[in-house]
């Protein structure tokens, strides 16, 4: 990340992509350098971290969720445990893909998003002058039974294979709007792409190699994120 943020619009950028903004097209400057370090390393440790502690205690609270995500890591990664993976393994673990999304809909490590307008709008109804501010809270919207099928279950196929059955109809036209793990638009999460791939490196890495029990019950607090505040497992190796 610090080589592409040094290397940016300089004779040896290897993005071949160029903004369109003139002053976008000059070098980051140092601080702008260590500004965007710091962004990376704040919005992307927690929300990573908190992320796996909620995907394993909610693997461990539903083990028929858990062997399903076991046979979908033996069937595409295979029984050598010592063998790297490839990315094109990471893209083909859809089911890991869905649970991670149904964790992240039961707790989400980011519950809301914030937007300034930058003009008078009318929101609901109401009409708003430029500078409102607006929290968008996305957790209540993914739990609301008018956009999810039985929204307090927790059930990964909601994500899964969804246009071969007609199970989750409500999330098949909804989902789009209102599961916005990442956010939208611009200021999309611009570390979504490292975030998935993390994640879908370390459930196969613990999960292929071993047992967890729970020690404790789930702790976890809501601030600015949600965060894990206590979570005692037992790791024992894989029986198989
Ligand atoms: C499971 C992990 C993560 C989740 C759920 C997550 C979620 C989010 C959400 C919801 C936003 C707000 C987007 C919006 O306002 O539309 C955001 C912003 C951001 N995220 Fe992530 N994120 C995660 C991991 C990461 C990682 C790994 C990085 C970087 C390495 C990162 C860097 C950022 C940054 C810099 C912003 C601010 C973007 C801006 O305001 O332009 N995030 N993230």
């Amino acid at each position: 990340m610090l080589t592409s943020f040094i290397t940016a619009n300089t004779p040896r950028d290897i993005n071949v992509e160029r903004h369109v903004d003139a002053d976008l097209l000059r070098p980051m400057t140092d601080k702008e350098i260590c500004g965007n370090l710091l962004d990376a390393m704040v919005a992307g440790t927690d929300t990573t971290a908190n992320m796996l502690c909620f995907v394993i205690y909610f693997l461990e609270k539903n083990p028929e969720v858990k062997q399903k995500l076991r046979q979908e890591f033996d069937s595409i990664l295979g029984n050598d445990l010592t063998k790297p993976m490839t990315l094109k393994n990471i893209e083909e673990l859809k089911y890991c893909d869905a649970v991670i999304k149904e964790v992240f809909r039961h707790i989400p490590v980011a519950f809301s998003l914030g937007r300034l307008s930058i003009e008078n709008d009318m929101v609901g109804g109401y009409n708003w002058p430029k500078g409102t501010q607006f929290q968008i809270h996305t957790s209540a919207l993914m739990m609301r039974d008018d956009y999810w099928t039985d929204p307090e279950k927790f059930d990964p196929d909601r994500f899964y294979k969804v246009e071969e059955s007609d199970k989750y109809l409500l999330e098949k036209q909804h989902a789009k709007n209102s599961f916005m793990m990442w956010g939208g638009g611009i200021r999309i999460c611009p570390g979504r792409k490292l975030a998935i791939t993390e994640l879908k490196c370390l459930i196969p890495l613990i999960y292929r190699k071993y047992d967890l029990e729970l020690r404790s019950p789930l702790e976890y607090k809501s601030e600015i994120l949600t965060s894990c505040e206590k979570l005692l497992v037992k790791v024992k190796p894989r029986k198989f």
